[in-house]
């Protein structure tokens, strides 16, 4: 089969998924998902409950099984192990953040440094980035919910990914916060790193990226601009309409 292209005016392609089938049993998570990231783009994965995002975070990062497709990081077959992809530039935050919760902060921050040599002083510059570095000595565990998830986000930059998956990077958190966040991941995406954020947020999403994918039950129900995937008749009626009146 030739190979699907990648949309056309994209950069150069960070992360290119094709033809990406997962399956639980019976269950299909994901069937013939396509999904590109190019060097300094953000781009939103969204979908109702259940469509198979973090299946997509999940099968990018070697966590599950892929009954068919390809997952290419910078042109290459993706790492399938924890190193080989903390090498090849990919990092990733988790929806229930992962931190351990009997270290410091910048204790937690080392945990993702790469070949630094001087971990302490690297995650500090990471805490400070986000404007946390005085947390630094504090039980993880004593800061408020959003600091936390900037404890998160700092662990993933702290080794300069050059891919960034980013798990409800706004969910918790309120206005301030989110202004916050959008900035950070502007910046993050300015020194070329590709951005692939799932977040039930729509407002934030859709100001923040440069191209949303649409899943429902496991497929790609559209790929574009954010005022495009707005229009689309199938995402209001699969997504966005049920957002809009819930809210
Ligand atoms: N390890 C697993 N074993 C069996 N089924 C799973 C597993 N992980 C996910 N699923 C199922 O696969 C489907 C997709 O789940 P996934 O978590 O990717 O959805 P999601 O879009 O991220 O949902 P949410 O917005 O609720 O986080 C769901 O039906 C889910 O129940």
């Amino acid at each position: 089969m030739p190979e699907r292209e990648a949309p056309a005016g994209a950069g150069a392609m960070r992360l290119q998924v094709r033809g990406l089938t997962v399956r639980f049993g019976g269950l299909a998570a994901l069937t013939d998902v396509d999904l590109d990231v190019a060097e300094s783009q953000v781009v939103g994965l969204i979908g109702p409950n259940g469509a198979g995002k973090t299946t997509v975070f999940n099968a990018v990062s070697g966590l599950v099984r892929t009954a068919a497709g390809t997952i290419t990081v910078a042109g290459r077959p993706a790492p399938r192990a924890p190193q080989g992809l903390a090498r090849a530039g990919v990092a990733r935050t988790l929806q229930g953040l992962g931190l351990f919760p009997g270290l410091s902060v910048r204790e937690n921050v080392e945990v993702g440094v790469l070949g630094a040599s001087d971990p302490a002083a690297r995650a500090l510059e990471a805490l400070d980035d986000l404007g946390i570095a005085d947390r630094a000595a504090l039980p993880v565990g004593a800061l408020p919910y959003p600091e936390q998830k900037k404890v998160a986000l700092a662990r993933a930059l702290v080794a300069d990914p050059r891919l960034l998956l980013l798990d409800e990077p706004a969910g918790g958190l309120g206005a301030a916060d989110i202004a916050e966040l959008d900035a950070v991941v502007r910046r993050v995406a300015a020194t070329g790193c590709a951005v692939l954020l799932v977040e039930h947020h729509v407002d934030f999403v859709m100001s923040l990226c440069d191209r949303v994918v649409v899943l429902d039950f496991g497929r790609v129900i559209a790929d574009g601009t954010p005022d495009a995937v707005r229009r689309d008749p199938a995402v209001t009626a699969a997504y966005l309409g049920i957002e809009v009146t819930a809210s």
